[in-house]
């Protein structure tokens, strides 16, 4: 097996008796990029500080290419970090700033410019590099302190929030593009978000945090198709949770109206369905069908969001509607629900 480039051992951080962070544990593969997602508070930026070596560790280790860096200052981890705010300095050039990283490793004045030209190539600066960062937008900014934190070839990048500086647009196409970029570098990377749609489209693992713990770690399809917790299945993207029972005919029962073939231990469970895995039925179909009434609808235009009533329960439906049925407060539908997109959730690590 390959030997991991960022090993997290259950690293923990507690301030007095208040545990920020706690046995979180990880192991990052070369190439590989993954989110810390949760809510504000739940440690993410604490525990991407314990990498990068701005806040020690109360416990565990940290261990970089398979060296054990716990203690070690920044300068002497290999980490290269894009700070919320960018953390450029503002009295130097585009150029000075990418080159800051090098300065400090004495790096050979020829071998110097020709990194700082490479990093302007491939951040598409050229024509900046002779500017401040008060002369430059937001998504310049940002290409430049990723142009910085790439300057000194580290085994890991660190990005905290990279894109919350940015109108929601810009944020998208700047997404886009620094994904773009870090997977032709092929750099391992470790970044923070609380953006479920930012970890989704740029994650290739996804840890989901909730108040200093792991609730799970997947990738996104495991962590939004299967998501263990009601905590995680809520957290990304919308969803229905049922409270429900499976009975001794391999029934799951979310409703008098609603049961569907499950395999599962009889008992009570929490039953989670996506929005879009109820869908209209087609006459045609091998999965149950369900009579339903419209509660509410609002038109999103690619789709339509409704609220469908089957037996007592209200149920979140996305998709959208052939022309010659409306989805009118009132009117009768008929879906199916894949039993296989039906998932249950055992309670959470920390409630
Ligand atoms: N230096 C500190 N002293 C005391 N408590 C701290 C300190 N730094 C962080 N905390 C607390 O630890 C918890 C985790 O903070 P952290 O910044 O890691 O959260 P986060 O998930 O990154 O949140 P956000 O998304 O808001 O940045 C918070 O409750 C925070 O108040």
């Amino acid at each position: 097996m390959t030997q991991s480039v960022v090993s997290l051992r259950n690293i923990r951080k507690t301030y007095g008796d208040y545990v920020a962070v706690e046995n979180f544990s990880l192991e990052m593969h070369h190439g590989e990029i993954v989110c810390l997602l949760g809510p504000s508070g739940c440690g993410k930026t604490t525990t991407l500080r314990m990498v990068a070596g701005f806040v020690e560790p109360t416990g565990g280790a940290v261990l970089i290419s398979g060296n054990d860096v716990t203690v070690a200052p920044p300068y002497r981890r290999d980490t290269g970090m894009v700070f919320q705010s960018y953390g450029l300095f503002p009295h130097m050039t585009v150029e000075q700033n990418i080159a800051f990283g090098l300065d400090n490793r004495k790096m050979e004045k020829a071998a110097k410019r020709r990194r700082v030209d490479e990093m302007l190539n491939l951040t598409e600066l050229e024509a900046m590099r002779r500017r401040y960062p008060k002369e430059l937008s937001g998504g310049q900014q940002q290409r430049v302190a990723l142009a910085r934190a790439l300057a000194v070839r580290p085994a890991v990048l660190l990005l905290d929030e990279p894109f919350s500086n940015l109108d929601a647009q810009l944020r998208l196409r700047l997404r886009e593009e620094m994904h773009s970029l870090i997977k032709r570098v092929n750099i391992t990377t470790l970044f923070v978000t609380h953006d479920q749609e930012e970890a989704l489209a740029i994650a290739d693992k996804i840890v989901v945090m909730s108040k200093g713990a792991v609730e799970q770690t997947g990738t996104p399809s495991e962590i939004y198709d299967a998501p263990k917790t009601r905590f995680v299945a809520e957290f990304i993207g919308a969803c229905n949770v049922v409270p429900a029972r499976t009975d001794s005919s391999g029934q799951l029962v979310l409703d008098a109206e609603l049961k569907l073939p499950f395999d599962a231990p009889v008992g009570d469970a929490v039953a989670m369905i996506r929005p879009e895995a109820i869908k209209l039925a087609t006459g045609l179909d091998k999965e149950p069908v369900f009579k339903a009434t419209v509660v509410s609808s609002s038109y999103l235009g690619y789709s339509y969001r409704t609220v469908i009533r089957i037996g007592s329960l209200n149920l979140l439906m996305d998709g959208r509607f052939p022309s010659e049925i409306s989805p009118a407060p009132g009117a009768s539908l008929s879906v199916t629900i894949d039993p296989r997109r039906v998932k249950i959730l055992r309670p959470s690590e920390k409630q």
